[in-house]
């Protein structure tokens, strides 16, 4: 991964002040080792956290949820509806965990969309991929899976 001059440390790596230049360096707290380039980002975060939205429509997976014993809508509908709570959520009407507790249709609905950590090959693959690419605080586009349709917040 290219040397994101903004992103996160490796573990273990501290920003250092040199007392005599004034320069950043970087200390390993673990090895004491120092160095004037900064240590590349981690390749990949190994586990993250993330929130989501679900909407399910007749042609989910499981079209049924706590919300809605038999849910019928088009995924056209779902995908309306999902991107009109994204609008109220960037537009700060509303939070993220609001809208989840009201409206999602994932059983997550009750921690506020809160899915918890999860690596790598836990969730399907195209929540993963996109979950994978958000930085920490950053909102999804809406994501198709075999559940429905989702918005996904990446927390940690
Ligand atoms: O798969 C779940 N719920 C399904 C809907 C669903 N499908 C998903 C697909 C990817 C990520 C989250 C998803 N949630 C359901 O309720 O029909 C999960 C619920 C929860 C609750 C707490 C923590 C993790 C999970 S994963």
């Amino acid at each position: 991964m290219p040397n994101d001059k903004d992103g996160p440390l490796p573990e273990g790596w501290e920003m250092r002040k040199s007392r005599s230049t004034g320069m950043a360096y970087f200390l390993n707290t673990y090895t004491k080792k120092s160095q004037w380039e900064r240590p590349d980002a981690p390749a990949d975060p190994g586990e993250i956290r993330c929130s989501h939205i679900l909407v399910k429509h007749a042609g989910s997976r499981r079209p049924s949820s706590w919300r809605e014993e038999n849910i019928t809508r088009s995924k056209d509908e779902a995908l309306e509806i999902l991107k009109g709570y994204r609008r109220q959520i960037v537009a700060e009407e509303a939070t993220f965990a609001d809208i989840a507790g009201k409206y999602s249709d994932c059983s997550s609905a009750k921690r506020g969309g809160d899915l918890g950590m999860f690596g790598r090959g836990q969730m399907q693959k195209p929540f993963e991929e996109e979950a994978y690419k958000l930085k920490v605080g950053q909102l999804s586009k809406p994501v198709e899976t075999d559940s429905g349709v989702h918005i996904i917040l990446r927390t940690a």
